[in-house]
Order: structure tokens, then C-alpha cells, then sequence
């Protein structure tokens, strides 16, 4: 790098795909970038103010705080300035000309699916790039404390950026829009960013709460008794500023929750629950927090930003606190601000903060408490959230056993009662009759396939509640709990289903002879072979034991490329279905017949592909089953 020389940049290939699609794809909402530069810049002020805090220099002596707009009808600009912690020539480079977030390039490829969900774009972080939706040039003078001299950034959005040293007195950053010719057209207010009201209204709408005074000047013409023109300068201050979280709860509206959540989550969509707390008490704390509608494309990954927003009196101290809420509640938004919190809190000391745990006991209480009143009142809204989140619940009791207790009530399952709606245990062991002693559960991927199993057959017969498990993590879930109120869980797919049926019994007792037969012919692929009393229709199936793994299981964990073994497996026969008949006779007239080895491999298979496993030969099965049919006629 040569000092006060200027130089030109590339951006990287995914900036320029992504300023690319900002340019030319996006023709909804581009307002959006108003409140995208202001946050910027009060995030910016945030950090001057943080760093004021161990270190007063910093300020130069300048800690009025505040964003200033200002608008150009003449040369179609629009300018946003703060006088926040600024960046250097590096982090100029570092920070705006790079995309550093690994979620980028998924970004783009939304945008490329679903051109108008812009709501995507503060998810990704990319919001100084909005900039480009509505401007044909960004020009961004910036200064650091203790730099001498600012840093000049500019770009057409066509690939390059230049770089240079420039004088920047004031310490902080200053942003100016050339605006395109259609979004500085005065015969379209709403899409006129340089007409004063709609940048107010703008304001007003997005950056209400910004902690910093957002000012802009407006000018009044006046004319005097003599008839002399002069201009008069007002300079109003947009944003009401007090934090919504400091007012009254009666005082404040829905909509200013909602337009609340969407600045500090960056979410487009309406929160699904908001919980205000004001708590007076041995550790005092204001709270305000959001239960998403949806979850954001990162949520069930490593990525995702998680944690909760720091107050002391209003000062902001931290982004995302991850110590105050445990991880299950991870989807929960929101920020809580208390005058116990040390401003100058490091994250190591947060560990050990004991107001800290109070405060964060206190939430989750709230929290689960709010969920458990929205399972009860709302069942609709309730399953729109288990859909968003469930899985995040039902991490909490498969990491921490000691949230059973909590969280168990909270589950909720799709089942065989009814197609549309989903039940809880508490409901489930409502209905079921009490000589009824388990909970009969079943693993698959869908209703529909887990309906179809020919495990289900006798139960279906005997109008038996199954609860459906057809979230992977629902079959871990349940191995933890054991039990719901002291009813153990009961697999349809594994060990005896105990479902005594008298008749069956009796025609029993005669076959065990030719069971072992059938097992020695499938030596190393069966465990056991039974009869079995829970099918109905279908000849035969497959279960594991009830002891050791189970075959879902074995294929989530196959799935996953761990391999701990195979559940063991049993091959049920129904001794009512006309293929046993055959195989007895088969077994009577020649107990060592060839006809009968085939049959038994051929039954194996079967019971294999219907459990979703493919024939260890798919040849020799499709062969054997040819000539099954060739011999039929
Ligand atoms: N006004 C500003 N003052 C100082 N630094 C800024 C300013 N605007 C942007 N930056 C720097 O540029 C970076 C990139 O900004 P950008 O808006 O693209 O993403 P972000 O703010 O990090 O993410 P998000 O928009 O999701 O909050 C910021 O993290 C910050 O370091």
C-alpha cells in the first residue's frame, strides 16, 4: 500500500455477484437500506462508546452522539454520517470491500431461488451492500480515533472499488448515496430519497428506537414584511429514542413491539410472541424478548448467531450474551437490561456472573412458562412454532437430562389418533384405556410410511394410539425420558408387543420346529425368527430387540458415517398368512428342501426392503422372484 495514492480494487468474485444481484434482481423494499446505513452507524457509535468506557482519549473530545442525514435534491444524494468509531485503511479494505461471512454465498443462492425475500439481506450481514439497490454510487469517508488522516472508499458497484487517503476531521464515518434516477424522482414520493418526509417516515418506521438522535436539518422559507425571502433551518431529531423496553407495558402497542423485533432481528416476518418483563426485586432487570415466527436458514447449524443483547441502564454492553439462556432457547430474541450488569463485563466474567444466573433462571421460567400457557390456549400457534423450533426443545432433553422434567410437557407428536392435529403425552395417556400399560411409539419418515408398516397392522385392528416419532431426534428423545408419567414408551418396531391374542397362542405351540430351520437357513442375517402376533395382512416383517440399538437408529447413525454395529434382528412370519401354510407343507414333505432354503431367503428380503434396506443381492432377489412367477402358472 503507497500512501495518498489511490487505489483500485477488485472485489472478491462473491461480492460482485452478490452487488450484482442487489443491483439488477431486487425491485421490492428497497427502502430497506435506510435502516441497514443507520444501524451501521449506530453500531459504530456503540463500539466508540464501549471503548470510551477503558479508554476516554478516544472520544477526541467529541461525545455528542449522533447520526446525522442529510439530502441533496439538486446533485440526487443522500448522506449518512456518525461520529462512531470509524474504521482504518485496512479495515476499510477488510471490512467493506470483502465478504468474510461464510453465509454469503447461501445468501446468494436464496436470492437467486427467491428474488424478492429481501428479508434475507440483514440475516447475511451484507447490509452495507444494500446501498447499491438504490444508489448508482457509494462514496464512504471514514476516520479512526488516533488516525491522522481518514480513509476514502468508493464504488460504482461494477466490480472495482478505489481506496485512498483523504482529510476527514471529525472522527466517525460518512456515507453519500448518488442516488439512481429512479429512486431520487420527485413525482414518486415513496421512492424519493431526497425528499425530507419520506426519509422522516422512513425513520420513524425502521430506526424509531436507535439510541442515538437521528437529525436532519429542514428548511423553511420565510418571508418578512418587506416581502424578503429568507431560508430558516430547522434541525428536527427523527427517532423518539426512549428504549420500548424502559416504558410501561400498557404504553406500549403492538405495533411498536413488532417494528421493535424487526430492527434488532432483522427479520421481515412478525414476531410470534413477545414477552416484556420489568422485575424489581433482589437483582433488577428490564426484559424484552421475542419468540420468531420462523427460523432464520441458519438456525440448526453451527452458524448461527445466538445470544441475547446486553443493557446496563440503557447503555448497550454486549450483542449476544450466550450465557443467560441455555442453549435450547437459542431461537429466543431479544435483550435484557439491568444496572447489576459491570458495564465493562468481559465475557469471562459473565461465566461466573452471579446476577447474571438469576436473571437468566428467571427468563427461561418466564420463557416456558409462556410456551406451556400458548400449548394450552393456542394449539394452532403452538404447532406453528413446533414446526419452526420443536427440534431445538427437543435437543434440551436429549443434552441435558436434568430439563426432562421441564421440557417433557412441552413435547408434541403427530399420531394415529388424529391426521390432523398433533397430541401430547399428557393428552395421549388421557384416551388410552387402563389396562393399557405403554406407549406404543413408532420411527419412520412419514406418516404415510408409517402407517403402511405391516407392524402396524395389529394395532390399527385393535384401535391402539401410536404415537408417530418422525423427526430423527424424536427416537433419542424417547430412549432418554424411558417413561412419561411412570408409562414406559413402547417401540412398535422392536422386541414382543405383548398384545395377547388367545388363538394365536394355541396354533403356536406346534411350529418352533420349523422356526429353527428357517433361522438356520438365514444364519448370518437373523437374529431369531418368531411368529408374530402383531401382524395382520403381510406375510412378514421385520423388528430389533428390545434390548441394543434399533434398526432406525442403525440407519440415522449409518447416515452419519458412525458405525456402531447393527441393531439385532428378528423376522416375524404370520402364521396366519397363506405363505406359512405353504412353507409348513413345504417343511413336512422335506424338512432339508431346497424350495424351503429359497423361500426363507426370499421372505428375509421381502422384510427387508419393506424396513427401507435394500436385498443384500438385489439380482439373485429379483431372479429368485422370476422364477417364482415363471412356476406359479
Ligand atoms: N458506519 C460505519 N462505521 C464503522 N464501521 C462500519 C460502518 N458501516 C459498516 N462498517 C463496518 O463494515 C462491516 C460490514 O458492514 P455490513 O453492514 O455489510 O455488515 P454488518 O453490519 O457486519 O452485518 P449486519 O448488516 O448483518 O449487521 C461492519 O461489520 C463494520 O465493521
Amino acid at each position: 500500500m503507497t500512501a495518498n495514492k489511490t487505489e483500485t480494487r477488485e472485489f472478491q468474485a462473491e461480492t460482485k455477484q452478490l452487488l450484482d444481484l442487489m443491483i439488477n434482481s431486487i425491485y421490492t423494499n428497497q427502502e430497506i437500506f435506510l435502516r441497514e446505513l443507520i444501524a451501521n452507524a449506530s453500531d459504530a457509535i456503540d463500539k466508540v462508546k464501549f471503548k470510551s468506557l477503558t479508554d476516554l482519549e478516544v472520544l477526541e473530545g467529541d461525545s455528542d452522539f449522533e447520526i446525522l442525514i442529510e439530502v441533496d435534491g439538486d446533485n440526487n444524494t443522500l448522506t449518512i454520517s456518525d461520529n462512531g468509531i470509524g474504521m482504518t485503511y485496512d479495515e476499510v479494505i477488510n471490512n467493506i470491500g470483502t465478504i468474510a461471512q461464510s453465509g454469503t454465498k447461501k445468501f446468494i443462492e436464496q436470492l437467486k431461488d427467491n428474488k424478492e425475500d429481501v428479508s434475507l439481506i440483514g440475516q447475511f450481514g451484507v447490509g452495507f451492500y444494500s446501498a447499491f439497490m438504490v444508489a448508482k454510487k457509494v462514496t464512504l469517508i471514514t476516520r479512526a480515533p488516533y488516525e491522522e488522516r481518514g480513509v476514502k472508499w468508493e464504488s460504482e458497484g461494477d466490480g472495482t472499488y478505489t481506496v485512498e487517503y483523504t482529510d476527514k476531521e471529525q472522527r466517525g464515518t460518512k456515507i453519500t448515496l448518488t442516488l439512481r434516477e429512479e429512486f431520487s424522482d420527485s413525482n414518486d414520493f415513496e421512492n424519493d430519497f431526497t425528499n425530507r418526509n419520506n426519509i422522516k417516515n422512513l425513520v420513524e418506521k425502521y430506526s424509531n428506537y436507535v439510541k442515538y438522535p437521528i437529525k436532519m436539518d429542514f428548511y423553511h422559507e420565510q418571508e418578512n414584511e418587506d416581502g424578503e425571502k429568507s431560508v430558516e433551518v430547522e434541525t428536527k431529531t427523527l427517532n423518539t429514542m426512549t428504549p420500548l423496553w424502559n416504558r410501561n407495558k400498557d404504553e406500549v402497542s403492538d405495533k411498536e413491539y413488532n417494528q421493535f423485533y424487526k430492527n434488532l432481528s432483522k427479520d421481515w416476518n412478525e414476531p410470534l410472541e413477545v414477552i416484556h418483563k420489568q422485575v424489581e426485586g433482589v437483582v433488577k432487570f428490564n426484559a424484552l424478548l421475542y419468540i420468531p415466527a420462523k427460523a432464520p436458514y441458519d438456525f440448526y447449524t453451527a452458524d448461527f448467531d445466538k445470544g441475547i443483547k446486553l443493557y446496563s441502564k440503557s447503555v448497550f454492553i454486549m450483542d449476544d450474551c450466550q450465557e443467560i439462556l441455555p442453549e435450547y432457547l437459542k431461537f429466543v430474541r431479544g435483550l435484557v437490561d439491568s444496572p447489576d450488569f459491570s458495564l465493562n463485563i468481559s465475557r469471562e466474567i459473565l461465566q461466573h456472573s452471579k446476577q447474571l444466573k438469576v436473571i437468566g433462571k428467571n427468563l427461561e421460567k418466564t420463557i416456558l412458562r409462556t410456551l406451556k400457557s400458548m400449548l394450552k390456549k393456542d394449539r394452532e400457534k403452538y404447532e406453528s412454532f413446533w414446526k419452526e423450533f420443536g427440534r431445538a426443545i427437543k435437543g434440551g432433553i436429549y443434552t441435558d437430562y436434568s430439563n426432562k422434567d421441564k421440557l417433557e410437557n412441552l413435547l408434541i407428536f403427530e399420531s394415529s389418533h388424529s391426521k390432523d392435529g398433533m397430541t401430547t403425552l399428557a393428552e395421549y395417556i388421557d384416551r388410552i384405556s387402563e389396562n393399557q400399560e405403554v406407549i406404543y411409539y413408532v420411527t419412520g419418515e412419514s406418516r404415510e410410511k408409517v402407517e403402511n408398516l405391516p407392524q402396524m397392522e395389529l394395532l390399527q385392528d385393535k384401535g391402539l394410539e401410536v404415537i408417530y416419532c418422525l423427526d430423527p431426534i424424536d427416537e433419542f428423545v424417547i430412549d432418554i425420558l424411558g417413561e412419561y408419567q411412570e408409562v414406559k414408551f413402547k417401540s412398535v418396531l422392536r422386541g414382543d408387543l405383548e398384545l395377547d391374542d388367545e388363538q394365536k397362542e394355541e396354533k403356536n405351540e406346534v411350529k418352533q420346529e420349523l422356526l429353527e430351520v428357517i433361522k438356520g437357513h438365514l444364519k448370518n442375517k437373523v437374529d431369531d425368527v418368531r411368529l408374530s402376533k402383531r401382524l395382520k395382512s403381510s406375510a412378514v416383517c421385520l423388528v430389533s430387540d428390545e434390548a441394543g440399538m434399533s434398526m432406525s437408529m442403525e440407519r440415522i447413525l449409518q447416515g452419519m458415517n458412525q458405525n456402531f454395529g447393527k441393531a439385532r434382528r428378528i423376522l416375524e412370519i404370520n402364521p396366519d398368512h397363506q405363505v406359512f401354510s405353504t412353507i409348513e407343507r413345504l417343511y413336512e414333505q422335506d424338512a432339508e428342501s431346497e424350495t424351503l432354503k429359497e423361500y426363507s431367503e426370499l421372505l428375509y428380503s421381502l422384510s427387508s426392503l419393506v424396513e427401507g434396506f435394500n436385498p443384500d443381492n438385489p439380482v439373485e432377489f429379483a431372479n429368485k422372484i422370476s422364477n417364482l412367477m415363471a412356476k406359479a402358472y
